[in-house]
């Protein structure tokens, strides 16, 4: 009902917050467009589920999320895909590799620090309810 549309577009606004100040941090820059597969030709060979800051706000925007818990899930993909990507000891894997910890550690603290417990509940109660 009305109630619950409400719930869901103070849902969307905090996220789009979050999604765009992350994409706004340099530390970041890496993630906030898809990987381009023109430059990078093995990287979905590797990766399955590519993910990236402009397609969570995207997905925010289609009203993918109905739940933070299910918005963290596709956020992770993002540093677990350079994780994944970065294994080894070359140079340019240890940086991508600091910054996929930073972007996780970011996401993390933003949450805990921003994110009402009881406003959680209330969305997963929607959904669990459709
Ligand atoms: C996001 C990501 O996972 C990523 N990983 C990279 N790794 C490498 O280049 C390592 C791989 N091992 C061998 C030595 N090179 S480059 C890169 C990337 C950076 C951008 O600024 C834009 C973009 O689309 C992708």
């Amino acid at each position: 009902e009305e109630q619950e549309e409400d719930v869901l577009r103070e849902l969307r606004l905090f996220l789009r917050n979050v999604t765009e100040r992350l994409s706004l941090d340099r530390r970041f820059k890496a993630f906030t467009r898809p990987v381009d597969i023109e430059e990078v030709p093995d990287y979905l060979m590797v990766i399955k589920k590519p993910m990236d800051l402009s397609t969570l706000l995207t997905n925010i925007d289609e009203h993918k999320y109905v739940t933070v818990s299910e918005f963290m899930l596709d956020a992770d993909l993002i540093w677990q895909n350079a994780l994944e990507y970065n294994p080894d000891s070359d140079p340019m894997d240890r940086h991508i590799r600091h910054r996929a910890c930073a972007l996780k550690d970011t996401v993390r603290a933003i949450l805990r620090d921003e994110l009402d417990e009881d406003f959680e509940r209330v969305c997963e109660e929607i959904k669990e309810s459709r």
